[in-house]
């Protein structure tokens, strides 16, 4: 179907597809770095990721170093409508030096840098808490040993002034990212010592205000060799969001499978002035595959447009998928995301809200089952051709041709 008629249709619901057009195109989406080289980063001096983290499969293509990576991600953004944003791990530095993790300075970044000015987006940026010899006993921030937390406090305050550096430099402020891999296999007996320790290591960290950037916690439910308890669980970092005035980071890999991560945007977003979005697809533990356009998705788009959230919700992405190819990846995922905002933003919220205000839910449930048949993809079509990028047939070739130009490596 033409643009004009589904324009003409979505008109009839009351809905103006072309304002949702000029929304969406203002929605940066923060694109993972890692998907790209399956978690691996570009250190000389460390092992595998660890931390209960694991990405599988051996698709040919993997990017073994920065400029593979960047590469990689002009190609994936050129097949991406819009401008996003790139999160950087801290173990992703650009540099002949062999700094360890509690030594990293902003000049180990600066190519990056200088790449996300050229291509005109900004950086968010993470601290690394695992895949190095010090995170071996999964306990890093909350160790009891005093000079590993140190070890730990000390790159997590670099990375602080790292990502303040690129927020400065790029005129954005980046968000700084920290998820860390602590727990225990079996089941503890001092839980409350463990979490001090977390709470107390994380205020050293974050003492220093700093400008250009913003501070995020990312809790989990498990990991894998961390089944009996993560000591920087949902209700710890819950609360210390709430207290300290971080973001929350929501990784909807990190919860009972039965729970619902759009449900939990508005209950957090009345405590929290902003939030940031891990937006993953968890398939019976947190094995992030890449994001499908799939109910979870589509609930998550509709509670940020419903509850008016997408001004305070940074929305990045944490998939890894090695099994396939890892451009196509980024952009299915990153395209999925777009798509489910793009539904969310084509609703009639007022006629949906009336309906439920007023109690008459036959009403509701007719309406959100007549609106699925309205022609979003005509509209996602008319997007991409705006924003001078290929769909349907087309994205299929240049997907798979991208895919054989990197095959040798
Ligand atoms: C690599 C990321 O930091 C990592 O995926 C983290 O965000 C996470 O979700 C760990 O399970
Ligand atoms: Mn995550």
């Amino acid at each position: 179907m033409g643009y004009e008629t589904a324009k003409a249709q979505f008109a009839e619901w009351g809905v103006d597809t072309e304002a949702a057009i000029a929304r969406l195109k203002g929605i940066p989406i923060s694109v993972h770095c890692w998907q790209g080289d399956d978690v691996v980063g570009f250190e000389s001096r460390t092992g595998s990721s660890g931390g209960g983290i694991q990405a599988t499969g051996n698709h040919p293509g993997r990017a073994r170093n920065p400029d593979e990576l960047r590469a990689d991600l002009e190609f994936a953004y050129s097949q991406i409508p819009g401008k996003h944003r790139l999160n950087l791990h801290a173990m992703y530095l650009d540099t002949d030096e062999a700094p360890d993790r509690d030594e990293i300075e902003y000049r180990h970044f600066v190519p990056w840098v200088d790449w996300a000015k050229d291509q005109g987006i900004g950086l968010d940026f993470n601290p690394t808490f695992f895949a190095h010899v010090k995170a071996d006993d999964n306990l890093t921030l909350s160790h009891p040993d005093a000079g590993i937390r140190a070890f730990w406090i000390e790159h997590g305050k670099r990375t602080r002034d790292i990502a303040a550096q690129m927020g400065r430099d790029l005129g954005s402020p980046a968000i700084n990212n920290i998820w860390v891999p602590d727990g225990y296999k079996d089941l503890p007996i001092d839980r409350m010592a463990a979490r001090g320790r977390l709470e107390e290591s994380l205020d050293t960290m974050l003492s220093e205000t700093k400008p250009n950037m913003r501070d995020a916690v990312e809790s989990k439910l498990f990991g894998i060799g961390v089944e009996a308890c993560t000591v920087g669980s949902h209700e710890f970092y819950l609360g210390y969001a709430i207290r300290k005035g971080t973001l929350l980071c929501l990784d909807m890999g990190h919860f009972h499978p039965t729970e619902s991560i759009a449900d939990k945007l508005s209950a957090v977003a009345l405590s929290l002035p902003e939030i940031l979005l891990h937006v993953s697809r968890p398939m019976r533990w947190d094995s992030d595959h890449v994001i499908l356009l799939n109910d979870d998705i589509l609930a998550m788009a509709q509670e940020l447009v419903s509850a008016d959230l997408l001004g305070r919700t940074h929305i990045g992405l944490d998939f890894f998928d090695a099994t396939i190819s890892r451009t196509a990846a980024w952009v299915i995922g990153t395209r999925n995301m777009q798509k489910a905002l793009l539904n969310a933003l084509l609703k009639p919220w007022g006629r949906l809200r009336a309906a439920e205000d007023a109690l008459d839910f036959t009403t509701r449930l007719t309406l959100t089952e007549e609106l699925k048949d309205l022609p979003y993809g005509s509209v996602w079509a008319e997007f991409c051709a705006r924003s001078d990028v290929t769909s349907g047939q087309t994205l299929v070739r240049d997907l798979d041709a991208y895919q054989a130009s990197v095959a040798d490596r």
